[in-house]
């Protein structure tokens, strides 16, 4: 059996957030590459969009819509076949909105079980009504940020 110890060593390789919670894997595919041969950004950043919802809907109860995209840093490209794994934690909870920290890993399509960052990214949720206009986030008793 492979061992962690006997990969060999990447400079680049992480370890996992303890502290962030998994929201999303996903594998990217060759329809998913932009001229370069790496994965396009724009598809990275809709994956974050749909990661980064997870956790806010547990408070929003209902529709929400993003209102903006704080923060996102491409830190490493992403490759066909690696597999990505999304952690994402709330940050922030408004009167309206929340904001969460999303930051994904990939395991390269060789080297599974070593994780390299490739993207972090902050977004910002709006809890909304039938009209789409903001709506307070319901008290909930999931714990929230101080
Ligand atoms: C174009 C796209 O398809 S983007 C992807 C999908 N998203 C959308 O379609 C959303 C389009 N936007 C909208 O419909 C509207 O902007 C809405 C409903 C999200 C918000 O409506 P607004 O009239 O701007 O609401 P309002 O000014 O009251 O702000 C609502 C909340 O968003 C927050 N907010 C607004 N703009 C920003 C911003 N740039 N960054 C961070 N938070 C923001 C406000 O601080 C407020 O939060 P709080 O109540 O917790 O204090």
């Amino acid at each position: 059996m492979s061992t962690e110890s006997s990969l060999p060593h990447d400079p680049l390789s992480v370890k996992l957030p303890l502290d962030k919670e998994l929201v999303l894997k996903v594998i990217p595919m060759p329809a998913d590459c932009n001229a370069n041969g790496d994965i396009f950004g724009g598809w990275v950043m809709a994956q974050v969009d749909l990661a980064g919802s997870v956790i806010p809907a547990r408070y929003a109860e209902g529709r929400m819509a993003t209102v903006a995209v704080n923060e996102f840093i491409f830190k490493q490209p992403v490759r066909v076949g690696d597999i990505l794994s999304f952690y994402s934690e709330l940050t922030r909870i408004g009167r309206t909105s929340m904001t969460v920290k999303v930051e994904v890993y990939a395991e390269r399509f060789h080297s599974q079980g070593r994780y390299i960052k490739v993207t972090e990214a902050s977004v910002t949720y709006v809890a909304i009504d039938d009209a789409g206009q903001p709506r307070p986030v319901p008290p909930s008793s999931l714990p929230r940020p101080q």
